[in-house]
This record gives structure tokens, sequence and C-alpha cells, in this order.
């Protein structure tokens, strides 16, 4: 069942067309990647998949439902989650906390029992603090719960961004360069750690990253985008071997050494 999927969106800013003609149909547990070179148009695609910018043209949807004029709460409320290249956690709380603001997205209490301290409230409270140190320590990160995000060393930091954002109990996870400044063994890690999301808790994955080591590992389909337009797409093995993709890695205008 088609979880994510993008019919022919484009979107310009002014005179540029920054992404043109990007379709892309992510069902249950797949693990997509978007590749390309800097500026290519990856992070636009993403912003118009979580509802921070509206294409041009063309339609999104999650789970089977049109998102035309969705906000972001509404994706995320639709099923989907992302992280950014640019951390954006509660650096002032806890880890735990971080966590718990995530989940606190899905609760079942409204204001009324909040301020009350019903015993919706507490069982509610219960739950959350479970459910988020489950998902800590698949991270392994239970011991660190009470650590200010800010003290976490940066390979923590960007690994609790993907807790937060699966505690949002998504269907889909979009994940922006999530082994971005991380050293050979954290990526080694997150590698893991992306796998076992997609096998273990079943989610959809699509990932832009500019390791291609590591892409070429997780991804099952990748597409590859230059200058907003599609130039190739379809398996690891085929795309490497693509000399449209070589061109345009080569082209000077790419970072080929982040390989
Ligand atoms: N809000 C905006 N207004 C104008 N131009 C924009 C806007 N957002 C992105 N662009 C332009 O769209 C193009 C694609 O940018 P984008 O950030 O999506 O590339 P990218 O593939 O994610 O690059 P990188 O790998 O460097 O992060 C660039 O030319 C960028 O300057």
């Amino acid at each position: 069942m088609s979880v994510l999927k993008a019919d022919h969106i484009s979107i310009q800013f002014g005179g540029l067309r920054a992404v043109n003609d990007f379709s892309l149909d992510l069902q249950e547990k797949e693990l997509y990647s978007i590749i390309g070179p800097n500026g290519a148009g990856k992070t636009t695609v993403f912003n118009m998949l979580t509802g921070i910018y509206q294409p041009t043209e063309g339609s999104i949807y999650i789970d089977g439902k049109l998102m035309a004029g969705c906000k972001p709460y509404q994706f995320t409320a639709a099923g989907l989650a992302r992280t950014f290249q640019n951390i954006r956690l509660f650096h002032g709380a806890t880890v735990l906390d971080n966590v718990k603001m995530a989940h606190s997205f899905k609760t079942d209490y409204n204001f009324f029992n909040m301020l009350t301290r019903t015993g919706k409230y507490h069982s509610e409270e219960r739950r959350i603090t479970e459910k988020s140190m489950e998902l800590l320590e698949m991270f392994d990160l239970q011991d660190k719960k009470d650590f200010f995000a800010n003290n976490l060393p940066y390979g923590e930091q960007r690994k609790l961004e993907i807790v937060r954002a699966l505690a949002t109990e998504p269907k889909v996870i979009l994940l922006d360069e999530p082994a971005a400044g991380m050293n050979p063994n954290e990526i080694d890690d997150v590698v893991n750690l992306i796998l076992r999301v997609q096998k273990e808790l079943g989610k959809a994955i699509l990932v832009i990253e500019h390791h291609m080591k590591m892409v070429m590992k997780i991804a099952e389909y990748i597409k590859v985008l230059d200058f907003g337009e599609t130039i190739s797409e379809g398996t690891p093995e085929k795309v490497q071997n693509d000399p449209k993709v070589i061109e345009a890695y080569l082209g000077g205008h790419a970072n080929a050494s982040r390989s």
C-alpha cells in the first residue's frame, strides 16, 4: 500500500524552477533515497513532501489522502515525520522530555484533563513515558534520559532527532542527511538503526544523503536529482553505473569528495 506519493510535483521560485516534474510512490516498509549534487533540489522536495512548501503543480498523497493545501502539522497527523539537516532539538530540555514532547502530539487527553490532572492524564503520561523509553532503548540513549539535549555528543543528538520523529508514530519518516558530520563508527551505527527502524518498526523511509556508501548500502531504490530534474532512478547498481549520474557528480558543481 502506498504511504507517500508525489504525483508530478514541481515548484517555481520566481524565475527558478527548483524542482520539475518529480514523482515518487513509496510503499509500506520501503526504503528509498534521493541523491544529487548540492543545490539539486533534494531539500525542496522534502519541503514539499512535508507541507512547508506547496507545489506549484502536481499532488501529494499520504496514506492515500490528498494533502493539497494542508499545513505541516496536518502532514504529521496524516502519518509523516521528518528530521532536518540542521539539528532541531529543544536544547534546554532533557532527552526524555524531548521525546515526550514529540509523543504528546498523539495524546488522548484534552486541556481539561491536563489542568485537573485526571486519571486519564496520569495513565496517558505513563503510556507516553513508557513508549519514549522504549524508543530511547532502541537507540541506546536510555542512560542519558536525564541529560540536557545540548549536552549530548553530536552523533547522539542526531540519533535523538530520529527518536523524536519516531515518537509521533509515523507511517513514513523522512531523514535529511542523517549521517552528516558523523565519523565512520557513528555512520555504521546510524545505518544499523535506520535498517532496524525499517524492519522492526515497519516504517517506510525516505533518505537524503551525501554519503554514497551509506546510500548504496541501505536504499532499495534511488532517485537522482540534478538542477531540479530527475536524471536517473532505480536500484543502487543501476544508478551508480548510469553515465548521467557520473557526469552530474563529476561535472564540477558536485561535492563528489563526500562519497
Ligand atoms: N525558498 C526559496 N526561495 C528561492 N530559492 C530557493 C528556495 N529554496 C530553495 N531554493 C533554491 O532551489 C534550489 C534547490 O535547493 P535545495 O536546497 O533543495 O538543494 P539541495 O539538493 O537540498 O542542496 P544541498 O545538497 O546543498 O542541501 C537551489 O537553487 C536553491 O537556491
